[in-house]
């Protein structure tokens, strides 16, 4: 095939490919990369990515919320011609995918963030750099050349280190924040308990901060020569569990363009970001690594959309694995999604390229969930899509 025109044409190109005997190097059913990362990658790094709080009941109620509900498809509209793109914060999309802040992605490969954004910017797709990335912000921007960048926030305890990756992150080329208020502690998570397996202790996920002159600042010593110090310092103001909604005054005031805050499920709270003039939401519980019990990411949506769907861009993660995901989030009126763990896996398991490739199929399977269920594009999903529960 000459030239790619939708993005289900990657499906040809598969087919075609196996003319020669090649086939694809990973599964094209997403659901299926964790176990082969089990086998492939070490029980420490795997099990920190898969893994998600308490016994697991969010994660997989994350997954059941999505496939509770049901695409109900509809015949005869035209839907040769499509078009998956989108505007997200005023920025034109090609398609409402954008990779999740996925931190000390070390773990899974030695090219950590800067592949899975070279695959991000290949495709179009924008890159959300964790501020607990294994690589300095700078290093991830120089990686990706002119590629959509937004910067995930910590929100740390020192308002000079705060201060310092917003200026960082602007002179870099990150064009929107995303705040992620979900983690002011970290969770009780058993896979990683059982283990005694934390990267941040051994430095990993420390990159922007040990590269961080408010940061260094507050050290006695240089990093190198005493990093244990340097790791209890960061453990120690990498988040604020004292922050509250006028806290993001700050944010604000620092930071000129688009702020978003992740892990949103609450209207009210929706609503108060709004009140605090962000400019979007991720309704999200992080997919299920936080909160043991919570509520469904998939069931907040439709409230949050209701609440303030009108006011700010409200944006989707937990628990995308397929196509059909991604329609099922977008008719529940979430302008796009964010994919998590599925393209950390991706990059243990074939680094650069396996991350294309979960992109490519991931896209190529919505668009044909969209074509073969009536719809040229997202612009006309709606909750009539689905079945039962779609509020
Ligand atoms: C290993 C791992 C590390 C993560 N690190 C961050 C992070 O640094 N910042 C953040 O906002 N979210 C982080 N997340 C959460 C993701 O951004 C996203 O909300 C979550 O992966 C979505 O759930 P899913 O993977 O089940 O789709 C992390 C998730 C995983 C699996
Ligand atoms: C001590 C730093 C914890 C950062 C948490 C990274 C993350 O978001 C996740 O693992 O989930």
């Amino acid at each position: 095939m000459a030239t790619t025109r939708h993005w289900a044409d990657f499906q040809y190109e598969i087919y075609l490919n196996g003319m020669t005997g090649a086939v694809p190097r990973l599964p094209t059913d997403l659901t299926r990369l964790e176990e082969l990362a089990g086998h492939r990658l070490g029980p420490g790094p795997v099990g920190y990515v898969a893994g998600s709080a308490g016994s697991g009941s969010t994660a997989r109620a994350n997954r059941a919320a999505l496939d509770r509900r049901r695409i109900v498809p509809r015949m005869l509209r035209d839907v040769h011609e499509r078009d998956l793109s989108v505007e997200v914060l005023g920025r034109p999309l090609r398609a409402p995918l954008a990779l999740a802040p996925i931190g000390v992605l070390s773990i899974m490969h030695p090219d950590a963030e800067c592949a899975a954004a070279r695959a991000a910017a290949a495709r179009g797709v924008p890159y959300i750099l964790s501020s607990a990335s294994s690589t300095p912000m700078e290093q991830v921007a120089e990686a990706m050349g002119d590629g959509e960048r937004w910067f995930q926030l910590y929100w740390a305890k020192d308002r000079d280190v705060t201060a310092s990756f917003l200026d960082r992150a602007r002179a870099a080329g990150y064009t929107a924040l995303v705040v992620t208020l979900d983690t002011p502690l970290l969770a009780w998570r058993p896979r990683d308990l059982d283990q005694a397996y934390l990267p941040f202790l051994h430095g990993v996920g420390t990159a922007n901060y040990f590269s961080d002159p408010a940061f260094r600042a507050g050290l006695a010593k240089p990093v190198h020569e005493d990093p244990n110090a340097a790791v209890t310092h960061f453990v120690g103001m990498f988040a604020d569990p004292a922050k509250t909604w006028p806290d993001l005054a700050f944010l604000r005031e620092h930071w000129d363009g688009p702020i978003v805050l992740k892990g949103i499920l609450h209207p009210d709270d929706a609503r108060s970001a709004a009140d605090a003039g962000m400019d979007g939401v991720v309704v999200s519980n992080h997919g299920g690594r936080q909160v043991a019990g919570s509520v469904a990411a998939a069931d907040a949506l439709p409230r949050v959309v209701e609440a303030v769907g009108d006011r700010l861009t409200v944006l989707f993660d937990s628990g995308i694995r397929t196509g059909d995901d991604v329609f099922k989030a977008l008719a529940l009126g979430a302008r796009a999604v964010l994919l998590g763990r599925p393209y950390a896996y991706g990059l243990g398991l074939d680094g650069q390229a396996g991350v294309d490739h979960v992109i490519r199929c991931l896209l190529a399977e919505l668009d044909l969930t969209l074509a073969l269920s009536g719809h040229a594009g997202p612009g006309s999903l709606t909750p009539d899509d689905l079945t039962g529960e779609s509020a």
